[in-house]
């Protein structure tokens, strides 16, 4: 369920993608300010480019000016619009309202009221599902709120993106969303991707400079256009690589985001592989019952009965026999399913993962922030020149309580300072903790520990590389207080030993490094690894200064080596018993991490991933470089984890597997994952510590960030489905039934055995309240334990076909002896006759509708009171019945008669037969479960 109204644009012909363009190409704020310089656009919105917008009061009135950072909808048509509409839209509501005019012109006043309240009733019970099943959709849209850094007085904070006004200072990083049009006026290394808005899918370079305007203005009447507008970082755009700072020029629908949103708020959401499977089965029963019904009214017609009354059974049985309301009951059920994993923390964006959900037989996880709650803490340092070997680790949790300071040799302290100031995260004083990346987080957390100064301030940044998954580095480059320059680099530590030819010895001089001391520090960091610890490298490099030339990787070598530090980030607790369920229900789950293998192996026996072999079951990214995809595809059934992993090996991998036809979930919280995630047959991010463009690109964000929920969510997601096929059954069973009973009697001459009424209010009860609640029917655990859904297999799979064939030849036998038995009896059709068989006919329906809760599990191992919703279906139903035949009212209505409590026994009896089959069914199918445990039905 994406909000994301491009989703369905870009699908969109080139006829829409122009109007697009005209859209875009109109004033708006982004395209008066890419031509503004920093200072005047400072100036022009009254805002300061460090401190943001000075006072309160200032806000106070913007917000009053401008309103929310939200794009809404447009009002909706109102309420008894829609509901008149309703009357018209459907041609068998239509004919019926056709028959109840008939009815009154020919002096049939009685028929032509009821029918007219059947109409009602029926388009009543259609629009409130309807209604309802939107208003969840609508709910789904709410469940992700977008947050940014916000700087304002001076002061930053994390807050919703609706807050911002034009002229707010805003800070984003890797792997955020842009909240609102921003006039950037800081980048580091800044990439955005745009596709939302352009298509393009490679990431565009922005800056601070302002676009040129002589350049455009040649042509008199041209723009700026959209994607060369450099300085500009639209609203709902993704960011690649680095970061930046950006003054909002406009919100909500003065954004290009809203002005395409306004366009394009008009058009419907795709649907589901399963809704279309559903309208498309909807169409072929409406097909095969007009037929019937045809067939049934001319037969009619031949032996001489009244065409009227034939017509009037033919369209109320087309309106009971066609599923109308399937489509409705299968969205509404899919929603409420949905809202269901919402409150046990499973966000669906997109509506059709949750048919796939069942089906995933691969789950793909990363490791830091989805095994492991990517918090970090330092807890072992080591510096070569004053440890000089792996046995000598300084291991803060031991000394925990002890004086660090003592332990802070010079090798040491320079390790730290590099930690210190080639660092990107800050304090938030109104947080009272830091923002930022967690291993950034973690360097300056123990900073304090060892009781050094955060040193950023008095120093200044020049040029920086930012941090990236493929780079598996970061760098700055700073001029110190006393003029010298230095570059500073951390990052992983095979990477940085490459890169290093000297160390730091313990008088903070500059050694060289030879062989056998390079082995010690890979060595030492290895050792570091294998005890499940993330393990960074760091080092220096005086360069001449006043170079001021950009930064590169190049420039990244002759390293001067301080040493390392090893952060704890242990698994979830909760990880080890889901990954046992999971591999319990036959998925296969593999670790894609793009930390060192030692690392990785290490937190995988911690949460129960096997490792069988460790030669064949760990493979690291390099490895994957030389391999075809067919070569993956072909060990991949061995592997178990996917270590120093780079996003491209992430989709590699993601490939590989479906290539096999697997499909697969992938987890992930990072910029790294996004490609794989987008891929997946599931993408899963992580909603609290999760990067935006990693929600972006799944289709399920888990709130709690917590890999367990994915079990929950599969579980639900195979419940909606088994849920589904439930009333399925219980419908067709129900639809069969009436049309059959119809067809039998008209073919053996006898009167019709239930009147038009009679057969609406049997449709309501089918396509209503009992139909609905077998949607909600709680999650069996058990599924977990049946093997994954194959794709392709069919929802009316031969089970449900051989059980609904069964419910309805009950019904029909049943209803068909009691109305023979009641006619014989007095040798006439009374009132007391049709009442009999209508009643009967509802009660085998509501026993067919207990046996269709579960399709395999007797009622009384499910629990009876286990869908409450179901039994208040149930009651209304019934009470209604009673109302029915015993209200004067209604009697009318209807055409029936009082029963008498011995009757209603009577016919409760042989209703109950439906419901004692499906038991000795589901007897016979245990017995078969109990010899073959492996033996599960495809229901
Ligand atoms: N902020 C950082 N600065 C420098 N190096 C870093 C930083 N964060 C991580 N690293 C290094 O990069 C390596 C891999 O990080 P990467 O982002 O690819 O994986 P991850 O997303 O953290 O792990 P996973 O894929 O399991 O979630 C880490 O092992 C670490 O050595
Ligand atoms: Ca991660």
């Amino acid at each position: 369920m994406s909000e994301n109204p491009f989703d369905s644009y870009l699908d969109r012909d080139r006829a829409h993608e122009l109007s697009t363009q005209d859209v875009l190409s109109k004033p708006q704020p982004s395209l008066e300010f890419c031509t503004l310089s920093v200072e005047d656009t400072v100036r022009n919105l009254r805002t300061d480019a460090f401190k943001g917008l000075p006072s309160q009061s200032e806000v106070k009135q913007l917000r009053d000016q401008y309103g929310n950072n939200e794009i809404c909808s447009d009002e909706e048509e109102p309420l008894w619009k829609r509901f008149l509409s309703m009357f018209v839209g459907d041609p068998l509501i239509l004919l019926l309202i056709g028959s109840s005019l008939i009815s009154f012109f020919m002096g049939n006043i009685d028929d032509a009221v009821s029918i007219t309240l059947a109409i009602v009733i029926v388009v009543t019970v259609g629009f409130v599902q309807e209604y309802r099943s939107e208003k969840s959709i609508e709910a789904l849209n709410r469940l992700v709120p977008d947050q940014c850094h916000l700087i304002r007085y001076g002061q930053e904070s994390k807050v919703l993106a609706s807050v911002l006004v034009p002229g707010d200072l805003v800070r984003f990083g890797v792997g955020d969303r842009i909240p609102a049009d921003l006039r950037i006026v800081e980048a580091v290394d800044l990439s955005i991707e745009e596709s939302n808005l352009t298509g393009e899918n490679e990431p565009v370079h922005k800056s601070a400079s302002p676009v040129m305007k002589e350049l455009y203005e040649e042509n008199t009447g041209s723009i700026v256009p959209i994607s060369e507008r450099s300085c500009i970082a639209f609203m709902g755009t993704l960011v690649r690589e680095g970061h930046g700072k950006g003054i909002v020029v406009g919100t909500a629908k003065n954004t290009a985001f809203g002005k395409v949103f306004e366009m394009m708020n008009s058009i419907e959401k795709p649907k589901t592989p399963l809704q279309s499977a559903m309208d498309k089965l909807g169409k072929d029963l409406s097909y095969m019952s007009f037929v019937v019904i045809g067939i049934i009214c001319l037969i009619g017609v031949i032996q001489g009965r009244s065409w009227l009354e034939m017509f009037q059974i033919s369209v109320s049985l087309a309106v009971a026999a066609i599923p109308e309301g399937l489509p409705i009951i299968v969205t509404v059920t899919l929603a409420l399913g949905v809202l269901r994993m919402a409150k046990r923390r499973a966000i669906i964006r997109r509506l059709p993962s949750v048919e796939t959900l069942g089906s995933v037989n691969v789950i793909c996880s990363d490791k830091t922030g989805t095994l492991t709650a990517n918090h970090m803490t330092v807890s072992k340092v080591w510096s070569l020149g004053s440890m000089s070997n792996k046995s000598n680790i300084l291991n803060l949790e031991k000394s925990a309580n002890g004086n660090l300071k003592k332990y802070l040799t010079d090798d040491v302290k320079a390790t730290l300072r590099i930690g210190n100031i080639c660092n990107n995260s800050t304090y938030s004083h109104e947080h009272a903790k830091f923002l930022g990346n967690p291993t950034d987080i973690a360097i300056l957390e123990v900073l304090r520990k060892f009781g050094m100064e955060d040193e950023r301030q008095a120093i200044t940044r020049t040029d920086e590389l930012s941090f990236n998954s493929k780079r598996k580095f970061m760098a700055v480059r700073v001029k110190e207080s006393n003029g010298k320059a230095l570059i500073y680099v951390k990052g992983a530590y095979e990477k940085i030993l490459q890169k290093a030819t000297h160390f730091v010895n313990s008088e903070n001089k500059s050694v060289k490094l030879d062989e056998s001391l390079r082995k010690v520090i890979s060595d030492t960091a290895d050792s570091l690894a294998s005890d499940g610890l993330r393990t960074l490298a760091f080092a220096r490099l005086e360069v001449p200064s006043g170079s001021s030339q950009k930064l590169s990787e190049d420039d990244i070598k002759g390293l001067t080596f301080a040493g390392l530090l090893g952060m704890n980030d242990p698994p979830r607790p909760s990880v080890k018993a889901a990954v046992e369920r999971l591999s319990e229900g036959s998925v296969h789950i593999i670790m894609i991490t793009g930390d060192a293998e030692n690392t990785a192996v290490n937190i995988a026996r911690q949460i129960g991933i096997p490792i069988l072999n460790p030669e064949t079951a760990v493979l690291s990214g390099d490895k994957l470089d030389d391999m075809s995809e067919d070569q993956l595809a072909s060990i991949i059934d061995h592997v178990n984890i996917f270590a120093r992993a780079t996003p491209e090996h992430k989709l590699n991998i993601v490939k590989a597997l479906q290539k096999r036809g697997d499909i697969v979930a992938m987890t992930g919280d990072g910029v790294n994952d996004a490609p794989a995630l987008k891929l997946a047959d599931i993408g899963v991010s992580m909603g609290k510590m999760g990067t935006d463009v990693a929600k972006e690109a799944s289709d399920m964000v888990l709130t709690d960030d917590d890999f367990s929920t994915i079990l929950t969510a599969i579980e639900e997601g195979k419940g909606i489905f088994n849920n589904i096929q439930n009333f399925l059954t219980f419908q067709l069973s129900t639809s069969v039934a009436a049309l059959s009973l119809v067809a039998i009697s008209t073919a053996l001459k006898l009167p019709n055995p239930l009147n038009a009424m009679q057969i609406l209010w049997i449709n309501i009860l089918m396509d209503g309240p009992p139909a609905q609640s077998l949607g909600v029917e709680p999650v069996d655990h058990e599924v977990m334990k049946k093997p994954p859904r194959k794709r392709t297999d069919a929802i009316l799979t031969k089970d449900v076909f051989k059980r609904l064939l069964q419910s309805a030849a009950f019904i029909i036998a049943g209803t068909i002896y009691v109305f023979i038995k009641e006619m014989t009896e007095d040798g006439e059709i009374t009132a007391r006759d049709t009442t009999m068989t209508f009643t009967c006919f509802v009660f085998f329906d509501m026993f067919n509708a207990l046996s269709c809760r579960h399709s395999t599990k007797s009622i009384f191992e499910v629990g009876i009171f286990a869908n409450n919703m179901f039994n208040y279906a149930v009651g209304f139903s019934l009470l209604g019945q009673v109302c029915a035949i015993y209200m004067p009212f209604f009697q009318r209505i209807f055409k029936t008669e009082r029963l008498s409590l011995g009757d209603l026994f009577f016919l409760f009896t042989i209703s109950s037969t439906v419901f004692i089959a499906d038991e000795l069914r589901k007897l016979y199918y245990r017995k078969k479960r109990v010899n073959d445990p492996y033996y599960y039905s495809a229901v």
